[in-house]
Order: structure tokens, then sequence, then C-alpha cells
């Protein structure tokens, strides 16, 4: 599949799960070129049928697209609740097990995922998976001390990355972090890596979205596909 091919689909999913948001709903919006689509869908519907809804982002550059459009955005902290969050995945396999973070928005976007009361996840067809692990894991570390829990992950098997930019600076997340990416090959045993990560000092927040999604709409070429958690 090329670039244009999956945008495509990446993009059908996006029109396709904009219409979950209604007027006077709260809606999370997640990060990455798949939400984009979404976010100028909404954007759309603002500006062109009157649509009014509140948003809550998950990361800086969602937030400045959004407010471009028009949509209202308000703090995580300001909303007692978030009727859905729309996001996407860097893959899902069929027990909804999921890795996100390959756009380093993981931690934001955990922390509007578990406060929301529905979890969407918008994909291209090449996301959907059936053993997690292909995707290199994100990991968000604090940057005092990055370099020991980067040998503690070797020393692990991890095959830990510091993920770098362009210019071969440390990448930042919105926190001011940096984002280890373990190369793992496969992940059998997610709900064990997870806790270990979670427990080394110095992880904030690993990228495994465990059983979290409700539904995921695959971007098809047969057009938007939806896959149900019934184990939720
Ligand atoms: O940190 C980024 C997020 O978890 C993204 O939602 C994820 O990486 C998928 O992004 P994309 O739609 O660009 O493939």
């Amino acid at each position: 599949m090329d670039k244009a091919q999956q945008d495509a689909l990446k993009k059908a999913a996006g029109i396709e799960a904009a219409k979950l948001v209604t007027n006077g709903m709260i809606a999370g919006l997640g990060t990455g070129s798949t939400v984009r689509f979404l976010v100028d869908e909404l954007g759309r519907r603002v500006q062109e049928e009157g649509l009014q809804f509140t948003g809550v982002t998950t990361s800086r550059r969602t937030q400045e697209q959004a407010e471009g459009y028009g949509i209202k955005i308000v703090d995580v902290d300001d909303v007692d609740h978030i009727d859905v969050t729309i996001d996407g995945a860097d893959e899902v396999d069929k027990n909804f097990d999921g890795i996100k973070g390959g756009g380093a928005a993981l931690l934001w976007e955990k922390i509007v995922a578990t406060n929301s009361n529905k979890i969407v996840w918008i994909v291209d067809e090449s996301k959907v998976v059936d053993t997690i692990g292909a995707f290199p894991l994100p990991v968000e570390v604090i940057p005092f001390g990055a370099g020991h829990v980067i040998k503690k992950f070797e020393a692990k098997g991890y095959k830990p990355v510091l993920r770098l930019d362009a210019d071969g600076k440390e990448v930042r997340t919105d926190e001011n972090n940096f984002v280890v990416d373990l190369h793992l090959g496969r992940i059998d045993h997610p709900r064990e890596l997870a806790e270990d990560l979670i427990n080394t000092v110095g992880v904030v927040e690993h990228g495994l979205f465990l059983n979290m999604v409700d539904t995921v709409i695959v971007g098809d070429p047969n057009g938007p596909r939806v896959m149900t958690n019934g184990n939720k």
C-alpha cells in the first residue's frame, strides 16, 4: 500500500468517526496523522453545519489544529467527564491490546483516555495485527537518569533506542520528557511487560494500551469497518 492509499483509508476512518461527535458533547481529540483527518472533518462541520462541541486535546499539535477551526478546547482538568475520545493507534490486535505513542503523545493520550466514557481508535488496515510489538514500543522517560533506564532496558533485552529528531536531538514530549522505543519484534506477554515498565523508576508512562479501547474503526478499501470490544 502506498502512502496515498494509506492516507485515503485514514481519512475514511476519520470521517466515519467524526459522526460520533454530536452537539453538546465533550470529546477527547487524539494525536497523529489519522486524527488530523478527524479534526479536519470536525472543523468542517463546526464551520459549515454549526456543530457545537467542546474538545479536550492530547497534544499541543492537535490543540493548534482544532483551535484553527474555531473548535472550543478546554483543559482536561476543566471538565468533569469526557463523552468519547477518538484517537489513532500504531498497532492493535484481536484482543484489543494496542501500541500508541509513535507521535510521542502517549502520556497525555493515556490521561485523556482513562478519563473518557468511551474510547474509539481510527486506524488503517495495516495497523491491525495478530501480535503487537513489530512497531517499536514507545516509553516516556524523565531526562534525569535516562541513560541508566536505557541500560536497564538493554540488560533485559528490550533493545531500547532513544528517539532522536531529524537534527539528531532528543525528541521531547509535551511534558518535556524523552521517548525510548523498545524494538521487541513481538510482545507475547503485554501485561507482564507493562507492569515491569511502569515499575521502573524514571519511566513516566508506556505506550501499551491494553483492553482500553471500546471500538476500532478500520479504514478498509471496501469501506470503514467497525471492530467492537466485547470484553470491557
Ligand atoms: O503519539 C502518537 C499517537 O499515539 C498516535 O495516535 C499514533 O502514533 C498513531 O499515529 P498515526 O495516525 O499518525 O499513525
